[in-house]
C-alpha cells in the first residue's frame, strides 16, 4: 500500500496527503504563500525558519531545482541562503517531472537530501481559507511517528540563521555598508554588491559601531521582532547619529522598535508576490513581494517618523521614514526573489544617501 502522511492542525483538523521529500515528522507554524513562482527562493528564505509552508499555486516542482551549491561572488547563485529553511512543504499537485534550463534535480529529491518532509495531494486553497478565517496556527506533519506541536515564535530564530562571524564582500570599495544579518536573503547582498559598495555582513548581535562604515542596513529575518533585543539596542544607538539607515522586513520592524514604535502579529500575514503598496503622499502604487507575519503599528509612530508606504489590501503599515534624516525602512522586499522588482530603486536611493553622507563628512 502507498504510504500516506498527515497535516495536523492545533484545532484537531487532520488532512491526509501523499508524501514526497523526506518521510519524516515535523512541527511548526503553518503559513500560506499565494505566489505562482519562486518555490526555490521561498524554501531557502531564512525568514521562513520554523514554519510549515503551504503554497497555493496549483502545480509545484515543474521547473525543478537549480544547483544549490553553485556560488557567484561568495553567495549561492540560485538560492536565497545555503539551505532549505522551512520545516515542511505542503502543496496541491507535485510535478515530479521537471523541465527548465538551469534545473539539476527534482524538488522531492532536494527536500529529501535535507531531511525536509513534503505533503502533496491536499486542497491548499481550503487551507489558505481556513488560515485566513482563523488566523495563523501551529501544525505538524506526521509521517511514521507523532511529534509535539512547536511554536517557533517563542524561540530566538534570528540567532540560528544569522552568520557567526563578519564576512566582507567587494572589499576595498569606496563606500562601506554594514549589513546586520538577522537571516539575510542573498538577493539583498547581490543588490548591494552590484551597486559597487563594500558590504560588511555582521552577526545579528554584533556591536558594529567598532567598525568604520558609511551606511547601515538591517536585514529581513524570522520570528518575533521583539525578541531581537541586542539588535534593537544597537540600532537605538545608531538612530542618534546621522548615518543613512535602510531596513527591509524584520529590519523595518527592528528600526521601528528601536525608534519607540510597537509591533504586533497580523492575523495571517502577507506572503505573495503581488501585494500592492501605496507611497504615502502620492497616488503611486507598487506591486511588491512579501513574507511576514508581524507588522509595525503606525497609529502612534515616535516623534520625527512618518508612514512611508501603506498596504492597499488591508491598510497596514508597509514602512516608515524619518522626516529629516536619511532613515527609511520597508515591510516588503525590494530585492524581490522571487517577485516583482518595482521597488528595487530603493537600493539606489539608499546608496545615493550614503554617498551624500560620505562626501559631506569627508
Ligand atoms: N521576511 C521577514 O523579514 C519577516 C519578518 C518577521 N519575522 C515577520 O514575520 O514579520
Amino acid at each position: 500500500m502507498d504510504k500516506t502522511i498527515k497535516l495536523v492542525f492545533q484545532d484537531g483538523l487532520e488532512i491526509e496527503g501523499k508524501p514526497f521529500g523526506a518521510y519524516t515528522s515535523t512541527a511548526g507554524e503553518v503559513v500560506f504563500n499565494t505566489a505562482m513562482v519562486g518555490y526555490n527562493e521561498s524554501l531557502t528564505d531564512p525568514s521562513y525558519k520554523g514554519q510549515i509552508l503551504v503554497m497555493t499555486a496549483p502545480m509545484i516542482g515543474n521547473y525543478g531545482v537549480p544547483d544549490d551549491k553553485a556560488m557567484i561572488d561568495s553567495v549561492e547563485e540560485w538560492m536565497e541562503s545555503n539551505q532549505i529553511q522551512v520545516k515542511g512543504l505542503v502543496i496541491s499537485y507535485y510535478a515530479d517531472d521537471y523541465s527548465h534550463w538551469n534545473a539539476v534535480q527534482k524538488l522531492g529529491a532536494w527536500l529529501k537530501s535535507q531531511n525536509i518532509p513534503g505533503v502533496y495531494g491536499v486542497d491548499t486553497r481550503m487551507i489558505a481559507k481556513k488560515l485566513r478565517e482563523q488566523g495563523s496556527t501551529l501544525g505538524k506533519i506526521v509521517a511514521d511517528t507523532d511529534v509535539d506541536f512547536y511554536n517557533p515564535n517563542l524561540d530566538n530564530l534570528v540567532a540560528q540563521v544569522s552568520c557567526k562571524e563578519v564576512i566582507r564582500y567587494n572589499e576595498g570599495a569606496d563606500i562601506r555598508i554594514v549589513l546586520v544579518d538577522c537571516g539575510v536573503k542573498n538577493n539583498i547582498i547581490r543588490c548591494l554588491v552590484s551597486r559597487g559598495v563594500e558590504v560588511i555582513r555582521v552577526p545579528w548581535d554584533y556591536n558594529y559601531e567598532t567598525l568604520d562604515y558609511d551606511g547601515l542596513f538591517i536585514s529581513n529575518g524570522p520570528g518575533d521582532p521583539a525578541l531581537c533585543v541586542p539588535t534593537i539596542n544597537h540600532i537605538g544607538e545608531s538612530l542618534k547619529g546621522d548615518k543613512p539607515i535602510f531596513g527591509i522586513c524584520l529590519g523595518n520592524q527592528l528600526v521601528s522598535l528601536a525608534a519607540g514604535a510597537s509591533t504586533y502579529k497580523l492575523k495571517y500575514g502577507h506572503r505573495s508576490h503581488n501585494q500592492p503598496v501605496q507611497l504615502v503622499g502620492t497616488k503611486r502604487c507598487f506591486i511588491t513581494s512579501q513574507n511576514h507575519g508581524y507588522a509595525v503599528d503606525d497609529s502612534k509612530l515616535p516623534e520625527g517618523f512618518t508612514t512611508f508606504f501603506t498596504n492597499l489590501n488591508d491598510g497596514t503599515c508597509e514602512g516608515i521614514r524619518h522626516e529629516s534624516k536619511p532613515i527609511f525602512t520597508v515591510q516588503f522586499h525590494p530585492e524581490a526573489m522571487g517577485g516583482s522588482i518595482d521597488t528595487e530603486y530603493l537600493f539606489d536611493e539608499f546608496i545615493e544617501e550614503v554617498k551624500k553622507y560620505k562626501s559631506a563628512n569627508a
